[in-house]
């Protein structure tokens, strides 16, 4: 039997960064947002062993791959002998920003607890997804959230409701450890406000939430790839209601109300950055098809 599932890209509509663990981990504060934006990940149960298949060059095929340490957890965890064959077929850019590793290591948790019929339930999973990083939980959970502690501590909020994101990575590879390992939190002269920004989503106030976005990592790293002001001001200049960089970087993010204005910005932007996508925002999390 071969189950498929459809695992999502996530947005940060704010980070601020509140502190530093004792292990180097970041305290944060986040609002995370679902986009339809996914990866379809199929999953068949072999004789032994973990394979992962994908196209995509990018994708490590061997442990390295966050969905092979996913499988190998839940085997561990439950004395399966059994292999099981993951493919993935890549959507999400690689190393964006957008936690496409993350949602792939969630698709594989949620999916192997049905095949092999482990009953368990969804904070147990996304307990174990902590254990493969910090954005699995809210992978698994979808939707929108305020994450705090590393990420996992997460509260359901009103997200954006089918609000037009457009998607844009330049062509650069950025390393989340690098971007926190460079954060100076005594130096940060931009914070973003988390009640308001709530406050704006309670009342589908995007205008206001979408010019009040901070994430305290851009900075980072806008200082060592110009790319990313430029595609910011040209979300602007194309009308997008605000712009900000998702994550650790490097994709930029654009809010749209309007769609002819979002298509109008992609066929420019897709001129200089090949990876950018026009989707919506998404309720979900991950599906089983
Ligand atoms: C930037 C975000 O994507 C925003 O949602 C997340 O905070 C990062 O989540 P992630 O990529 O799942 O993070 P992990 O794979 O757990 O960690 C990668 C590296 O990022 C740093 N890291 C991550 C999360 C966090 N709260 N503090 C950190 O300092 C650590 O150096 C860690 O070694
Ligand atoms: N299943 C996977 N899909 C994509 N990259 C993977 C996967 N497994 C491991 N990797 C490695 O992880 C690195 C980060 O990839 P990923 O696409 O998850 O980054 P990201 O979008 O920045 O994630 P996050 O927002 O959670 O930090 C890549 O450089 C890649 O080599």
């Amino acid at each position: 039997m071969v189950l498929k599932l459809k695992c999502r890209a996530k947005i940060n509509l704010a980070i601020d960064v509140l502190g530093k663990r004792e292990d180097n981990y970041h305290l944060v504060e986040m609002i995370m947002q679902t986009i339809d934006l996914y990866d379809c990940v199929s999953i068949e149960e072999i004789n032994s062993g973990i394979v992962i298949e994908s196209e995509n060059p990018d994708v490590p095929l061997d442990s390295k791959n966050i969905a092979y340490k996913a499988a190998k957890l839940i085997k561990d965890k439950f004395n399966i002998d059994k292999g099981i064959k993951i493919k993935i077929e890549k959507n999400i850019p690689v190393a964006a920003g957008l936690a496409g590793g993350s949602a792939n290591a969630g698709a594989v948790l949620v999916g192997l607890n049905e095949l092999w019929d482990l009953k368990l339930g969804k904070y147990e999973i996304m307990d174990m997804g902590l254990n493969l990083g910090a954005d699995v939980p809210f992978c698994i959970m979808g939707g929108a959230a305020l994450a705090c502690g590393i990420g996992e501590k997460l509260t359901r909020i009103n997200g954006l409701d089918n609000v037009y994101i457009l998607i844009c990575k330049p062509d650069i590879f950025v390393s989340t450890a690098w971007v926190y390992n460079n954060l100076d939190i005594s130096k940060l002269n931009k914070r973003p406000n988390i009640k308001f920004l709530l406050n704006c989503l309670d009342k589908k106030d995007i205008y206001n939430l979408s010019n009040n976005m901070v994430n305290v990592l851009e900075s980072v790293t806008e200082s060592n790839y110009p790319q990313i002001k430029d595609i910011k001001k040209k979300m602007i200049e194309y009308k997008a209601l605000g712009s900000m960089m998702s994550g650790s970087g490097p994709t930029v993010f654009g809010i749209f109300d309007d769609f002819d204005c979002a298509k109008h910005a992609k066929e420019n932007l897709e001129k200089l950055y090949k990876q950018t996508y026009l989707v919506k925002t998404y309720k979900g999390g991950i599906e089983v098809e």
